[in-house]
C-alpha cells in the first residue's frame, strides 16, 4: 500500500499520541463521545483479540474535534478488566492520555486501510456519516489505521479514521 502524500504518511504512521499531535495543530481540542458500552465486535476485531478467554469487551466510539471540527473518528475495543482498572472513568478524557502515560502498554504495528467517504459511516452508535465527508474538497478516499495495545494479557484495539477536515490530507 503506497502513500504518495508525505504529510498523510506521517500522520498515519506516527507512533506517538494522536491526541497530542492534534492538540499541537489546533486551538481547542475536545473528545466528543458518540458512545461506549457493550456492542457487537466486527469479525476482524474478534480475530485480533485473544480467543478462548471469557473476556467481556466494550466498544468506545468518539470524534476527536479540533476547533469544533471533527478531524478523527476513533473506534476502540476495550476489555472490561481494564475499564475497571487503568481505563476506569474515561468519559471524554482522551484514551491516549491513559495509554501513553503508562509504559506497560505495548503497541503493535499499524494496519492501514482506505475508505471511500460515501461508504464511511460511524459504527455502533450513530448512522450518520460525518458531514465533512461530503465536503466539496473531501479527499477521494479517507484513510484509517488500526493498532493493538496490550498490557500483560489484556488487549485493546484502537482504530482511527482521518476525516476530510483533518490536516492529514493537506498537501505536503
Ligand atoms: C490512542 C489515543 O487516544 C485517542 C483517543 C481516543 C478516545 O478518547 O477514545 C481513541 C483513539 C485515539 O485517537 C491517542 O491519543 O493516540
Amino acid at each position: 500500500m503506497t502513500i504518495s502524500n508525505p504529510t498523510l504518511r506521517r500522520w498515519l504512521l506516527d507512533t506517538g499520541s494522536l491526541t497530542e499531535r492534534l492538540q499541537q495543530h489546533c486551538g481547542e481540542f475536545a473528545v466528543h463521545k458518540i458512545g461506549q458500552g457493550n456492542a457487537p465486535l466486527y469479525a476482524n476485531e474478534q480475530r485480533w483479540l485473544p480467543a478462548g478467554v471469557n473476556q467481556r469487551w466494550q466498544v468506545r466510539e468518539v470524534l476527536l474535534c479540533a476547533d469544533h471540527t471533527p478531524w478523527v473518528f476513533a473506534r476502540s475495543v476495550l476489555p472490561e478488566t481494564l475499564l475497571q482498572g487503568e481505563l476506569a472513568n474515561l468519559g471524554t478524557q482522551p484514551l491516549g492520555k491513559r495509554l501513553f502515560n503508562d509504559a506497560r502498554f505495548v503497541r503493535s504495528e499499524f494496519e492501514l486501510c482506505q475508505i471511500p467517504p460515501a461508504a464511511f459511516h460511524f459504527g455502533a452508535y450513530a448512522n450518520a456519516s460525518p458531514a465533512n465527508a461530503r465536503q466539496t474538497n473531501a479527499p477521494p478516499t479517507l484513510w484509517g489505521r488500526r493498532s493493538r495495545f496490550h498490557l500483560n494479557d489484556d488487549y485493546i484495539i484502537v482504530a482511527e479514521v482521518f476525516l476530510a477536515g483533518s490536516p492529514a490530507y493537506q498537501d505536503a
